[in-house]
């Protein structure tokens, strides 16, 4: 168990190198001021013991040479410490800055099924705090586990030239140092991992609660939700004390470990500068030297904890980088629209990984130029599932479809989807302004296009309205606009991108009778003479598609026109009644309550 840790540590360290290895340069320029510093370092324990000696000679003609030996000495330093730091800034922000863009490209080729599988939060989390853990990993802690021994060796070097005796003794508490590392690493490798793991659960919980605020105040669940929080919280808060006493305990075991062999170390000089074999400049130099010997080995469990953490953390990286993507470059908008004469289904069985039922089962249709054809059925009938195989976003199992007879498997996910324009049922709004959002419909568009669409998407007047007209924030999801106008901002995106079939996913949330009207009419242009395929949960929009299937299991049951489809008094005839006395049943509701409020006042008078 402990080995697969290691080899799997190793890999991702391998893999982190390729990135570190881009900058080289920055790498050795580093590597020198590192170096450089640990040479400085040394001067320091130098520079002690020679004021000490011309102190204790009375040599004051010395002074002078060594004040300036002093300030010539910070200067450099500083000098140097500046460009280190920057270095170290510079490298870990790049890498980052590289492991963002990989990961987002990679993200953005990832197929439906993975978005389907794990949570956006989960994502967001890898983004940002796995991030921010590797940038340190490969700054800060990488060099310092690069410099830290090497000081040590260096320091080591000159206590044997001062006294070999003292010097081993105080390399002896070396192997003692890294068994305390050993001792806490596990724990606190096991702990990082658990503290990653609610990280990322806490960063799903938000996710979802901050985009629906609605949904909590509507149904007054804040307290239930805060105590979750709490929880969630709460279980971060167990974990990250755990870290604090496997901390602690590191620390004060391996700094008394230091203390110990310091003070014993010192107790040996004092006695051999009473006894007259070492210099009181020597012991200084001395004291000196015990610290970079000691600082380094104490403060190296900790450092290998930072990078086991930091290197978990890339882990979780590199597993989103592996996963299989549906197109290996991101796909470019294929600018000119490509000629449809035909759509064939044929046979067409699908399930979801790991369901056991068919969403869709054995489909076959036909879709003609300029038909207008509207699917409809039961909840978790297959209709969004036989939108998502058309546009590529999972394979079916069984079956095939042709667009002009030509196999859509043996196409480009790019040239596929390039036949659709796709309104879907939440309007699928980014946070940004409307011309950005239009824009996503074809991104070369001028003002004059986008204008025209906004015209055609009855959705011109009240963008003009707006203070900042198309340069208005719309907020996230399109939440600083009401349902109509965000659906009507989706059906301009469609209408800009001109493709030749039409996919349109109804919204099942009811919208006021002004709303409604403006956005069927929105939806009548945008049909015009296209090809369109529509999936309608209110059946008094379809009376005049061309042809109505009924999905109901994956299959479809009862295909015709509204009229045909009536007259067979089967499912679509059910649905239909069904569906107008629901509506008529509301209508009264309406009326009556309009009624009351008009005739209250009245009986006031
Ligand atoms: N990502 C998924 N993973 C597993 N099963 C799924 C997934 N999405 C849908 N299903 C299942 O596939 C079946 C068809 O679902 P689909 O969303 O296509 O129905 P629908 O007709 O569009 O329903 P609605 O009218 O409610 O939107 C349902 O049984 C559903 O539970």
């Amino acid at each position: 168990m402990e080995r697969a840790g290691f080899l799997k540590q190793k890999g991702v360290f391998t893999r982190l190198s390729t990135y570190m290895l881009r900058h080289k340069l920055l790498y050795t320029v580093l590597l020198f001021t590192t170096l450089f510093g640990i040479v400085l370092d040394l001067t320091i324990a130098w520079l002690l013991s020679v004021i000490t000696d011309a102190a204790v000679r009375l040599d004051v003609k010395a002074f002078k040479g060594l004040v300036i030996f002093g300030l010539i000495y910070l200067l450099v330093s500083a000098i140097n410490g500046f460009i280190d730091r920057y270095l170290k800034n510079k490298i870990s922000a790049k890498i980052r800055n590289e492991l963002r863009q990989d990961m987002m490209r990679h993200t953005l080729a990832l197929p439906q099924s993975y978005f389907d599988r794990n949570h956006s939060g989960d994502l967001l989390s890898r983004f940002t705090n796995d991030n921010q853990s590797v940038g340190n990993a490969t700054g800060e802690v990488m060099i310092d586990l690069i410099r830290n021994p090497l000081l040590a060796l260096a320091a080591f070097g000159y206590l044997l030239y001062i006294n070999w005796l003292l010097a081993l003794i105080c390399f002896a508490m070396g192997p003692l140092m890294f068994l305390t590392g050993k001792i806490f690493g596990s724990a606190m490798r096991e702990n990082s991992v658990r503290i990653q793991n609610n990280m990322s659960k806490i960063t799903s919980f938000l996710h979802d609660i901050l985009g629906s605020s609605m949904v909590f105040k509507s149904f007054s669940i804040e307290r239930r939700l805060m105590k979750q929080y709490q929880e969630h919280s709460e279980n971060i808060t167990s974990e990250e004390l755990k870290r604090g006493r496997i901390e602690g305990a590191t620390g004060s075991f391996s700094s008394f470990l230091g203390n110990f062999t310091f003070l014993l170390a010192l107790v040996v000089a004092g006695y051999f500068v009473a006894k007259g074999s070492l210099e009181v400049g020597a012991m200084i130099a001395f004291i000196q030297l015990m610290n970079y010997l000691v600082m380094p080995f104490s403060a190296l469990p900790g450092l290998i904890n930072s990078m086991q953490q930091s290197l978990g953390a890339a882990g979780r990286i590199f597993e989103v980088l592996d996963s299989p993507v549906e197109v290996n470059t991101l796909p470019e908008v294929v600018a000119k629209q490509p000629e449809f004469e035909r759509m064939v289904m044929s046979s067409l069985s699908f399930s979801y990984p790991g369901a056991e039922k068919h969403s869709l089962n054995k489909i076959s249709l036909e879709l003609h130029k300029g038909a207008q054809m509207a699917i409809v059925g039961p909840s978790g009938g297959g209709k969004s599932t036989l939108f998502k195989v058309l546009l590529g976003l999972y394979e079916p199992d069984e079956g095939e479809v042709f667009i002009n007879n030509e196999k859509i498997s043996d196409m480009s996910l790019a040239k596929l989807r390039s036949h659709f324009a796709y309104v879907p049922q939440e309007s699928g709004l980014y946070t940004g302004s409307i011309r950005d959002n239009i824009r996503n419909g074809n991104p070369d568009a001028d003002e004059q296009e986008i204008l025209e669409a906004l015209r055609q998407a009855n959705a011109y007047d009240f963008v003009m309205e707006l203070p900042e007209g198309l340069d208005t924030d719309i907020g996230e999801e399109g939440s600083r606009l009401s349902g109509g106008q965000r659906q009507r901002l989706s059906i301009a995106r469609a209408i800009l991108r001109n493709s030749p079939i039409l996919l349109l996913d109804e919204a099942t949330a009811a919208l006021d009778n002004e709303s409604e009207k403006l956005v069927q009419q929105a939806i009548r242009k945008l049909m015009g003479d296209k090809t369109t395929l529509v999936i309608a949960h209110r059946l008094s929009t379809i009376q005049n598609a061309d042809v109505i299937l009924v999905m109901e299991n994956g299959e479809i049951v009862e295909s015709g026109t509204h009229d045909v489809l009536l007259a067979a008094e089967g499912r679509y005839h059910g649905l239909y009644y069904s569906q107008l006395e629901e509506e008529e049943a509301v209508e009264s509701e309406q009326e009556l309550i309009e009624l009351a409020s008009t005739g209250v006042p009245s009986l006031l008078k």
